[in-house]
């Protein structure tokens, strides 16, 4: 499977811990994560993950015009709810192309969960 792993800011070290939590069974999988998420994941947990650009210069854009030509299986986006971003309209664009095509996109740590599980 193609998963996407996506965190805001605020986002990040939990994004780090489900990881964490989540390596064995991830490591069997093509992981791909926007720059800032991604580079931690590599760092930190030692995933092999493809880094595209971070989110704000067009991260979440990328994701999703691979999501829509079939080429993501699922997505893990940790989104803040608290904090307004400035590239909104991506987020929105990349979420909204999750619903268009019909792949998982787990928005919180229990449904990251329970996504994870079931790629298991
Ligand atoms: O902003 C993001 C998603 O909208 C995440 O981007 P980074 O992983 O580069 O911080």
């Amino acid at each position: 499977m193609r998963i996407a792993l996506i965190a805001h800011d605020r986002m990040k070290d939990r994004m780090v811990a489900l990881a964490r939590e989540f390596a064995p069974m991830l490591r069997q999988h093509q992981l791909m994560g926007t720059g800032t998420t991604g580079g931690r994941l590599v760092d930190e947990v030692g995933l092999d993950v493809e880094r595209l650009l971070s989110g704000p210069l067009g991260g979440d854009l990328q994701i999703g015009a691979r999501l829509s030509v079939g080429e993501v299986d699922a997505v893990v986006f940790l989104r803040d709810p608290m904090t307004p971003q400035p590239h909104e309209p991506d987020i929105n664009a990349l979420v909204r192309a999750c619903d268009v095509h019909d792949v998982p996109c787990a928005t919180n740590i229990s449904s990251a969960r329970l996504l994870l599980r079931a790629l298991g």
